[in-house]
């Protein structure tokens, strides 16, 4: 019985997982525990061995990306029914049961008695830009009036199914809510269907067609990642004797903007009055990437790791994201000549607007990148946001722009900035062998603060190799190098700009000897001041042997010269 699941060599959590046949279980499993292993296993097993007719069973993904892994895993093809996203299976339910298209008669004569056509079976799905653009047609030929039109996507993403659940206004005086019907039935009528009313359709179609589907399994992969009408859209097509079994990790919300509650995991616990497993063994990264991570996680215990030391976590800082670019190339050039495919390398960013200067320069530099977790497969580089890396795994992860005001973002409550955690959480757990995280000295986009994270200050120091803690002659040689090398750079590149970008390259320049003249004449102050002391938790009393804008470094008795960062603030000056 056991045979296909044994050749895989499933760990007994994983196995109880996969055989489990609970009315309702939910496994609560950690980051790169074997999620999509168990998922696709139970799916073989089923099939293969309990003889559920795949179409008894729903395989729901929240990504085309996941589909299209666990399709490839099952060897069985993407569009096979009731695989898939949530949008492609509510297409499918729509497509089987809406009616067939009318025939050209009964729409003409639909029209002619002013009766709204509804949606048939060859509905085109719309993508929200088109959707918006049918909306401000419609404002226009009717002379309405709407309030804050740069903000209307999000309003019509909100309000209209408001409206639809019956809300008569809004909260702005205005005539969104007097468009919303004339919306709904110009898309009726032109046979068009936005993403939303695929999942509110779908919902009702599935309610409606319940016993004649008389689904066996459910099944869900990455579930906290749902939000309430896909949980409607669940629970419409489970009948009584319908298992549901869904695989999450609670540390993995990283959605909360798009709907989905952090507490997503319990509440769908809840609601099905599911019996929770759990997978706790990662298998993906090294100790040390685990023991950082562990750092970061906000529910349930440690993440255990499968036993691989692994080497430790190198910080570096960089003058600006311009330099960092530069220092990338040839870093990665480097990994690659060593033996690094450069498909086991990733880039992952906060800010799309921190792309820009990367793509720049990586283009110059001729190397493989592709800026997306889609699209090109092979041996290209992977440079992404935070938000993309999810589900992904490289060997070598660089996580740039560690900068208060960056990572993490400025936030306004408790909820984003634990949503903030949770997003670092998933960046440094795509990491399986290598990890390298910066911050700049001058960060050079608006709001970014040039004190490092404070994640860095989070993170066990004994996993961390700081590239380079200098003490006073070498950080003034450092940073003499680092003017030099900036200035270099800035020179090399406008030779090759053309001459309207020379006045201001020079600014650039002179701002940055400027500044690196202050910081210089700020350390010599300080080396010649009188003796000032400082105060540290672990380590006592000790003399200040040198200081800057962002380290301090004291002297202790017994335990010789310490740097610290000033924005950790663990030294007290006295
Ligand atoms: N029992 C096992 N023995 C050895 N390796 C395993 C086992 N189960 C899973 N793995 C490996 O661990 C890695 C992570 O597995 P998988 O991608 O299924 O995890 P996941 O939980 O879906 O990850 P994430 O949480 O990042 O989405 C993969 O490389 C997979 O091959």
């Amino acid at each position: 019985m056991m045979n296909s699941l044994e050749r895989k060599r499933l760990n007994s959590y994983q196995k109880e997982a996969v055989l489990d046949e609970s009315p309702a279980c939910l496994v609560n499993a950690n980051v790169g525990s074997g999620k999509t292993t168990v998922l696709t296993e139970k799916v073989r097993y089923l099939h293969e061995e309990r003889l559920v007719p795949y179409e008894k069973m729903m395989v729901l993904t929240f990504t085309n990306k996941a589909a299209d892994e666990i399709a490839e895993r099952l060897g069985i093809e993407k569009s096979m029914w009731g695989f898939g996203t949530f949008h492609s299976v509510a297409r499918q339910l729509l497509c089987k049961y809406l009616p067939e298209k009318c025939t050209v008669e009964d729409t003409d004569r639909a029209v002619n008695q002013n009766e709204t056509t509804d949606w048939n079976r060859e509905f085109e799905v719309i993508e929200p830009e088109e959707e918006l653009q049918m909306l401000l047609d419609l404002v226009d030929a009717n002379g309405y009036k709407i309030k804050y039109k740069n903000r209307l996507q999000a309003r019509l993403e909100n309000d209209y199914e408001a409206y639809l659940q019956g809300k008569p206004k809004g909260k702005y005086k205005d005539d969104l809510f007097r468009v919303f019907p004339l919306l709904d039935r110009k898309k009726r009528q032109e046979n068009k269907m936005s993403f939303a009313d695929l999942i509110r359709e779908g919902t009702k179609c599935a309610e409606e067609h319940r016993k004649e589907l008389g689904l066996q399994w459910i099944i869900v992969d990455e579930v906290q990642d749902s939000d309430q009408k896909q949980l409607d859209f669940i629970e419409a097509l489970k009948d009584a004797q319908t298992r549901f079994f869904a695989v999450g990790d609670p540390n993995q919300v990283i959605y909360s903007w798009r709907g989905t509650a952090p507490n997503m995991f319990f509440m769908i616990k809840h609601r099905f009055e599911a019996k929770e497993l759990s997978l706790p063994v990662n298998y993906r990264s090294s100790d040390v990437i685990l023991e950082a991570a562990n750092r970061f996680l906000q529910f349930g215990g440690k993440i255990e790791g499968s036993g691989v030391k692994g080497d430790k976590i190198l910080i570096k800082n960089h003058y600006d994201p311009f330099i960092e670019a530069e220092y990338l190339t040839e870093r990665i050039r480097k990994l690659h000549e060593d033996g690094l495919p450069y498909s086991q390398i990733a880039v992952f960013y906060r800010v799309q607007k921190q792309a820009e200067i990367l793509e720049k320069v990586f283009e110059r530099a001729e190397l493989p990148v592709t800026f997306s977790n889609v699209g090109k497969e092979g041996e290209v580089l992977h440079f992404m946001t935070l938000h993309a890396s999810k589900g992904l795994e490289f060997d070598y992860v660089f996580i740039v722009g560690l900068n208060q005001g960056l990572i993490p973002l400025r936030c306004t409550g408790m909820e984003q900035e634990e949503e903030e955690m949770r997003l670092f959480f998933v960046g440094l757990t795509r990491a399986r062998k290598n990890l390298e995280l910066s911050y700049y000295t001058n960060p050079t986009i608006p709001g970014v603060f040039e004190a490092p994270s404070r994640y860095l200050k989070r993170l066990p120091e004994h996993l961390l190799d700081w590239e380079e803690k200098p003490g006073s002659e070498e950080r003034k040689a450092n940073l003499q190098s680092l003017r030099r090398q900036a200035v270099e750079t800035i020179r090399r590149k406008s030779a090759e700009e053309n001459m309207a970008e020379t006045e201001p390259v020079k600014q650039k320049e002179r701002q940055i000897e400027t500044e690196s003249v202050k910081q210089e004449e700020r350390h010599t102050n300080t080396e010649e001041r009188v003796v000032r002391r400082g105060r540290h938790p672990k380590y006592g009393e000790g003399i200040i042997t040198s200081e800057d804008d962002m380290t301090i470094e004291v002297e202790f008795p017994g335990y010789g010269k310490k740097q610290f960062l000033k924005a950790f603030g663990e030294i007290d000056v006295s």
